[in-house]
């Protein structure tokens, strides 16, 4: 049991191959929670998450993520893990020749869902969230690069996730569309759903004032404050 802790690693070394990329590694989310991962390229951020998304296996230390036991996952855990956590990358990632409806359908076939009227109401759903429903018909070259950002943060919600990990999520996106971008993650967090959001953008980071996670010199730093 974690309590309410939705990620919560105590003492993991985190290996790239052979190379020990963080150790002794201790974070603990909250539900709800909303956290900034920062670090300089190769600090090992996108590291961090990959154990957390069961891409990268604990050798030494406890890990527990959305109520798995990372040390114990094994190759047929890792969708159902997945399926309790929202990713959201910088580059969108939505199948090009489908349309918003037919990509999130996809989605929930892909994760068990069968019932049609269920799939399309929680489709609805999650394109009422980030406030793209008159968008169901299109296809992602006819939205914005921050509409696409919002739809692929409503195939992440699809599933009710517990957390959303977002690396670099708006990489791609001019300064107000990321902040449109952040603010629905914040509303997000703010309904229960916690998010763990790895940036380089400091701009960000002091409009949106929340908790913030560092890795730097192989450590992870749970709780700083930008100087
Ligand atoms: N597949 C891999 N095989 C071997 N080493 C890797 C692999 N992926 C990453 N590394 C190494 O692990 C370290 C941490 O990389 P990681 O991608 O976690 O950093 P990051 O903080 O996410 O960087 P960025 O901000 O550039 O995304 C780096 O030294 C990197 O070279």
């Amino acid at each position: 049991m974690i309590g309410t802790s939705v990620i919560k690693l105590q003492n993991v070394d985190i290996y790239q191959q052979k190379h020990l990329v963080l150790r002794n590694v201790n974070l603990q989310i909250e539900k709800g929670e909303f956290v900034f991962l920062i670090g300089q390229t190769g600090s090992g951020k996108s590291s961090l998450l990959k154990i957390i998304y069961g891409d990268l296996h604990i050798a030494d230390g406890e890990g527990h993520a959305a109520g798995f036991d990372l040390k114990k996952l094994i190759v047929k855990d890792v969708p159902f893990l997945r399926r309790k956590l929202g990713i959201v990358f910088q580059d969108f990632q939505l199948l090009t020749d489908r349309t918003v409806e037919q990509n999130l359908n996809f989605v929930m076939k892909a994760t068990g869902w069968t019932d049609k009227a269920l799939i399309d109401e929680r489709i609805k759903d999650v394109l009422e969230k980030v406030g793209l429903r008159s968008k169901l018909k299109k296809m992602p070259h006819e939205l914005s690069g921050g509409e696409q950002q919002r739809i692929v943060i409503a195939r992440a919600l699809l599933n009710d996730p517990e957390i959303i990990l977002a690396d670099e999520p708006t990489g791609n996106l001019d300064p107000e569309t990321s902040e449109e971008i952040v603010m629905l993650l914040k509303q997000i967090s703010q309904s229960g759903t916690s998010v763990l959001m790895a940036t380089h953008d400091y701009h960000i980071i002091r409009t949106f004032p929340s908790r913030i996670v560092k890795c730097e010199n192989g450590i992870v730093h749970e709780d700083v404050s930008l100087v």
